[in-house]
């Protein structure tokens, strides 16, 4: 997101070592993004995990570190940096501060998403002011959202992904040893706890008689929960497992923001819900990455299950299609042409860089793709959430 910041979920893509052969990995997510890499590690890993012991996967980590160091040393990909790793993404280098590793377990570039999409809930509203209150509601909200329950989000995700990790990504915190697993239970039940608390204060600040931000939070919570563990792992499903992260990325910290200052209504559900299907289509790009893979393992994603010509097209149609229905709906539906027209003028660079990286070749152009393109389906969330927000003050 969702998300590089404007990942809309975004990661920054390395190769990775996957047994034997090299993966590019690492969405632009979404946000958002920000599964870890393609699939391909999510996906091939239960199959590993039913085949063979923790021991043995944690000396294939070693070797398979080896091997990622002379590989990404010839392809000088790794983004080897502080920074990186407080960011969390790939290739970050390792670190002992067992407080730099917690924070990179909650990988802080996936924040980023569901910090613009309360932003955008707080326009939708109408009645948001910049005075201290507000702003300071605002900037509550956000760390709720981002660090508190993104950040259990992440923590979860590394902790059920940590056998696979041992293989696909050795140096990450739990699969390298440097920080322990009940270190790391404790870290997402008090991630968890924090942002239910957050969201049940901020319920208070504002006077809700019903506490809808804490309901949010625990059906967000509840959602990030059964989609990296055991039995329903959605992430392990394509449609299912992307429209998920799609949705939550896009609409839950929408619903937050907007339920923040003003109310939520119907009209708008179904509009972010709907606008979440572009999120699906941001998360399908990274299935083309990992169609080998996921072919291997019996896993449908969309371009396993339709073959690259006719997946790209349904990908992109997801994408255009959905923003296409929005603004349509803001100049006939909302009557805001003026919005309409802001939010139809960033749908077209995203259609040039469709035929111009996506639409050629979309295994080899995926992250040019997303890196170009995102920004303006990003500025289009905000853009729909400034024209409903400017409707409800007229209203
Ligand atoms: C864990 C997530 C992505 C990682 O996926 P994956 O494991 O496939 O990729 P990696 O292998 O690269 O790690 C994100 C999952 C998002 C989740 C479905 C829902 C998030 C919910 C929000 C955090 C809840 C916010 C609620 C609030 C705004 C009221």
């Amino acid at each position: 997101m969702m998300a590089s910041c404007v990942n809309l979920p975004g990661q920054i893509r390395t190769s990775v070592v996957h047994s034997g052969s090299i993966r590019q990995h690492g969405k632009i997510a979404f946000a958002p993004t920000q599964r870890k890499s393609t699939l391909p590690g999510r996906r091939l890993g239960n199959t590993v995990r039913a085949a063979q012991s923790t021991e043995d996967l944690k000396s294939k980590a070693g070797k398979a570190g080896e091997e990622l160091k002379v590989k990404t040393g010839e392809t000088g990909e790794v983004f080897k940096s502080n920074v990186a790793q407080l960011l969390g993404v790939r290739g970050g280098e390792q670190t002992a501060d067992k407080w730099k590793i917690r924070l990179q377990l909650t990988k802080p570039v996936t924040w980023v998403p569901l910090i613009w999409g309360v932003l955008c809930g707080a326009a939708a509203s109408g009645n948001f002011t910049w005075t201290p209150e507000h702003v300071a509601q605002s900037l509550v909200c956000m760390t709720m959202s981002g660090p508190f329950l993104t950040g259990y989000t992440q923590t979860i995700n590394d902790y059920y992904d940590r056998e696979i990790d041992a293989i696909n990504e050795p140096n990450r915190p739990i699969p390298s040893g440097a920080i322990s697993e009940t270190e790391v239970v404790v870290q997402f039940l008090a991630l968890l706890a924090a942002g239910l608390g957050t969201a049940f204060a901020l319920d208070k600040w504002v006077g809700h008689e019903t506490p809808t931000l804490f309901y949010l939070a625990v059906f967000g919570s509840f959602i990030s929960y059964i989609y990296s563990a055991p039995p329903l792992k959605l992430k392990q499903s394509g449609w299912a497992g992307n429209y998920a992260l799609g949705s939550s990325y896009i609409s839950l910290p929408w619903w937050a923001g907007q339920a923040l200052f003003g109310n939520l209504t119907l009209d708008v559900i179904v509009l972010t819900m709907l606008y979440s299907t572009a999120g699906l289509g941001i998360a399908i790009v990274n299935d083309f990455k990992s169609i080998e893979g996921d072919r291997k393992m019996g896993l449908e994603s969309l371009p396993v299950a339709f073959g690259v010509e006719t997946a790209k097209w349904i990908t992109v149609g997801t994408i255009d299609v959905t923003q296409a229905a929005v603004a349509a709906y803001l100049f006939l539906g909302l009557n805001e042409p003026l919005y309409g027209a802001i939010l139809t003028a960033l749908i077209l660079p995203q259609i040039f860089f469709q035929y111009k990286y996506f639409i050629p070749d979309p295994i080899k152009n995926d992250v040019k793709y997303q890196a170009s393109a995102q920004p303006f389906l990003v500025f289009g969330l905000l853009t729909t959430g400034l024209a409903i927000g400017h409707h409800n003050a007229g209203l």
